[in-house]
């Protein structure tokens, strides 16, 4: 069984550079399904996230391969079927967009329902209430797949009954071939829909308004090949910038776009944090003054995002005073809290509050990642202990984080990942 061992205690310090967005990269590869030519996509993250949706192209017969590191070469010109019911579409939650994506580009898609973090329920109501309104006929067969089949999909309006960031790019891959206009009002406006709307528009597409709550998508006949560059992914840099702050640390975070971490850095500078911000970096300097409590909310962007409320769950623990979390996103995303009790954390939960008492002392102890960014912040959790915590699950971890452990090391922390057998410990190169 592999695991993170980490001996925390000290101050991050140093540099870190942020990789490609997993959000924004899940729903762009899928994407390029709509294309009638072959892709470059840069700045692609080396996550097992972005390895299963290839794998899961590759399946279907698009030709898939890595350029270099961080780039992807796919030619969708051969795929050979619209049905993607595997466990690979199974274990991944963006796998959703190949409904979007399928059905804009042949008119019919059989897919598994998706996986991911599970915070509860997961709807995906909103996503086929968009591709029924484009005039897509919908049906879950067996309780496990999506069909959506239409000859001639035709623009349409929606107005989405919440705010959701999957229907909303989903509907936007589905609608950028149809006949007209689509209009798609109570938009989500994460950076990553930007992104997605960006990439579209590079290979032809007409989508306007991404980045506010009404998105206009005039359909396209042909898509032709482009080489695009995805944005840095906001949720990593804002785990490395909370990471930081929790061992009262300094640290740059560069390769990443500040305005995208507006929510985050306002947050940290509430904390008493000082932050630096250059064009294309961020210093986090948590060193000088002590921090204060705070209380989060998490909303929709540009509200403070849910893929960091984890991440500052870990980092509060460590401020003395009461600091109350609202998770207004997700019903079920405390499920790491009972990991971080066992380190010596005073959090009780509530229905969508979680109420910290910070300061209290901590220790190191065996806790597992529950999911994706509770995987971070046992991370974080670990690094402000004096002691050697480790941590399991880490698969969770690798779903969504490049390099964690060289970055981490780069900052100057203690953290091997190691692989068990019984009482045997090797550690695996790192
Ligand atoms: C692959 C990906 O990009 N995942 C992100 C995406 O997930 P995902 O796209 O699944 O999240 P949504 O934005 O759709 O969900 C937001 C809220 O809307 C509800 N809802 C959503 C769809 C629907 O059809 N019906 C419905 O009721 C959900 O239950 C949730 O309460 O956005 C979330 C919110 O920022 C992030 O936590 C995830 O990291
Ligand atoms: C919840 C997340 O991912 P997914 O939606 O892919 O499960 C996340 O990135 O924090």
């Amino acid at each position: 069984m592999e695991k993170f061992v980490v001996t925390g205690g000290k101050p991050l310090s140093g540099e870190v550079t942020i990789s490609g967005a997993k959000n924004a990269a899940v729903a762009i590869i899928p994407a390029v399904i709509l294309c009638d030519e072959p892709c470059q996509i840069e700045n692609i993250p080396n996550i097992s996230d972005v390895s299963l949706i290839s794998r899961i192209l590759q399946q279907m017969g698009a030709n898939v391969r890595r350029i270099n590191r961080s780039s992807l070469y796919i030619d969708p010109t051969k795929i050979r079927t619209c049905n993607a019911v595997t466990d690979l579409v199974r274990g991944m939650r963006a796998s959703y967009y190949l409904l979007g994506a399928l059905l804009g580009k042949y008119g019919r898609a059989k897919v598994a329902l998706p996986g991911g973090c599970n915070f509860g329920v997961r709807p995906i109501d909103q996503h086929l209430k968009g591709f029924e309104a484009l005039g897509a006929a919908t049906q879950l067969v067996d309780g496990a797949i999506i069909e959506a089949e239409c000859d001639n999909l035709v623009g349409t309006h929606v107005y989405l009954d919440v705010v959701s960031v999957g229907a909303t790019m989903n509907i936007m891959l589905a609608a950028s071939k149809a006949k007209g206009q689509t209009i798609i009002e109570n938009a989500a406006r994460e950076p990553h829909i930007v992104d997605l709307a960006n990439f579209l528009n590079s290979m032809g597409a007409d989508v306007r308004g991404a980045g506010t709550d009404v998105i206009k998508i005039r359909g396209v006949e042909y898509l032709h090949g482009v080489t695009y560059s995805i944005i840095p992914d906001q949720i990593e840099a804002g785990t490395y910038m909370c990471a930081a702050a929790a061992t009262r640390g300094c640290i740059t975070v560069k390769n990443i776009t500040p305005k995208h971490l507006e929510s985050i850095s306002a947050k940290l500078r509430e904390m008493g944090v000082k932050i630096t911000e250059y064009d294309e970096a961020l210093k986090v300097d948590a060193s000088s003054a002590p921090l204060k409590r705070c209380n989060i909310k998490t909303m929709p962007h540009p509200g403070f995002p849910t893929d960091c409320q984890p991440q500052f769950a870990a980092l509060l623990m460590s401020v003395p005073g009461t600091s109350i979390i609202n998770e207004n996103v997700w019903d079920n995303r405390y499920q790491y809290v009972s990991e971080l009790i066992r380190m010596g954390a005073q959090i009780s939960v509530e229905g969508r509050l979680a109420i910290i008492e910070g300061g209290t002392p901590l220790t190191a102890a065996p806790v597992k990642a529950t999911d994706l960014r509770a995987g971070a912040a046992m991370i974080i959790a670990a690094l402000e202990i004096n002691g050697t915590t480790e941590i399991s699950n880490i698969q969770f971890i690798e779903r969504g984080y490049e390099d964690v452990v060289e970055k981490f090391r780069g900052l100057g922390a203690d953290i091997k990942k190691v692989y068990f057998t019984g009482d045997n410990e090797q550690e695996l190169g790192a």
